[in-house]
């Protein structure tokens, strides 16, 4: 990786904790999949079209709870203000102020109603989802949504990856396995059944199934995407249980090191769906020209976890919003030296193997 992305990982080595430079660039196993999600997007190739593009390009996605948002995300990531000490609301307006939809998480360091608050005053059409883990107890799970609902969140996020936590050697190496002294996962303060003014410990649950799905669809009108589908059986479920969309991820490589790159995922996943809810990818997008190859492949936005703490590291809110604006910026470029004039003209006839045909 050259370019904006690099300068601000490298940037944010230098500054980080490195226990917290290793959980956030690390994953699980050998971390295989780590590189391969960049991997995968090397082995792909675009075939251009000539002579049939526009001066202006319409880069904008319509998704659930976000209508006319650009087609990058930012994926939900921990921990924010151990990057920077603005954390969740500098990533809050930067997004805000790119277009850009901000997941914000249910591990987040500032709570979702002062993320949602920060986004808007920076640009009140600003659209916020929230990220959440189904907890054991619905109750929880209830009051965790909401939480978001209240605080003008326009989208559920449920991450369906982690049954357990991955296991992370870097993690396990340095100890990191607790937030420092002075943090907390603040969405978690003061729920049913915790310490009065204190936060509960997020719980990954193996035992959760497709009824505490249901459970949720039924409590919430927002829009519900499932996060970190790879089957694509579990992509056809999904539709048919009524999630309003998927996002084909391997949690950036820090759940299973054995699965599949992402964007090697996405076009059974694709498949499945067959154009009933947006599909969205996240996993490995490094470069504008990832996300073209994504949206060629069917995806209808991508997510970027890694680089966006990085960009918060390197230079808090204008470090996040060089990173976006570098991927929007790039993807844009990538739409017109394929002779595309918007997302529309993106099709899977446009990506080839690198090396030889798909
Ligand atoms: C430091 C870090 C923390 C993360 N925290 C969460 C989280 O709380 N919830 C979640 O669903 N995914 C989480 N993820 C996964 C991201 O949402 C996303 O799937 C992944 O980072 C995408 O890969 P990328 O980093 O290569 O862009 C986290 C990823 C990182 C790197
Ligand atoms: C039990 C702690 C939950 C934090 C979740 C962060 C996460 O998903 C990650 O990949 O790290």
């Amino acid at each position: 990786m050259t370019g904006v992305l690099a300068a601000a990982r490298d940037r944010a080595r230098d500054v980080l904790d490195p226990a917290f430079y290793d959980y956030v660039a690390g994953g699980a196993g050998r971390e295989r999949v780590v590189a391969d999600n960049e991997r995968a997007f090397d082995r792909l190739a675009l075939l251009p079209r000539v002579l049939r593009g526009s001066a202006v390009r319409d880069t904008t996605v319509d998704l659930p709870g976000a209508p006319g948002a650009a087609p990058v995300l930012v994926a939900p990531t921990a921990f924010h203000r151990l990057a920077h000490p603005d954390g969740e609301l500098a990533t809050a307006r930067a997004a805000a102020r790119t277009g850009v939809v901000l997941v914000t998480g249910m591990a987040a360091t500032t709570a979702v109603a002062e993320v949602a608050a920060a986004a808007r005053a920076a640009d009140p059409a600003a659209a916020v989802w929230f990220q959440l883990y189904l907890q054991p107890e619905p109750e929880v799970t209830e009051c965790l949504v909401r939480r978001a609902e209240r605080a003008g969140c326009t989208a559920l996020v449920v991450t369906v990856d982690s049954p357990v936590f991955g296991r992370r050697e870097r993690d396990l190496r340095n100890g990191f396995t607790d937030l420092p002294a002075g943090y907390a996962a603040e969405n978690m303060r003061d729920l049913p059944g915790g310490p009065p003014g204190r936060t509960r410990d997020i719980a990954m649950s193996p035992a959760l199934s497709w009824d505490d799905l249901a459970r949720l669809r039924e409590a919430t009108a927002l829009p519900v995407l499932l996060k970190g589908v790879l089957h694509p059986a579990d992509a056809r479920l999904a539709v048919e249980r009524g999630a309003d969309g998927v996002v084909v991820s391997n949690h950036g490589g820090r759940q299973c090191d054995a699965v599949p790159a992402a964007v090697d995922a996405l076009p059974a996943v694709v498949a499945a769906v067959d154009g009933r809810v947006p599909v969205l990818l996240d996993g490995g997008v490094r470069r504008g020209t990832d996300v073209a190859v994504s949206l060629a492949l069917g995806a209808t936005a991508v997510g970027v976890g890694r680089p966006v703490v990085w960009g918060l590291a390197a230079g808090g809110e204008a470090g996040v919003r060089q990173v976006l604006e570098e991927l929007l910026d790039e993807y844009d470029h990538a739409l017109a030296l394929c002779g595309a004039r918007g997302n529309a003209d993106l099709a899977p006839d446009l990506v080839v193997r690198r090396g030889g045909a798909r």
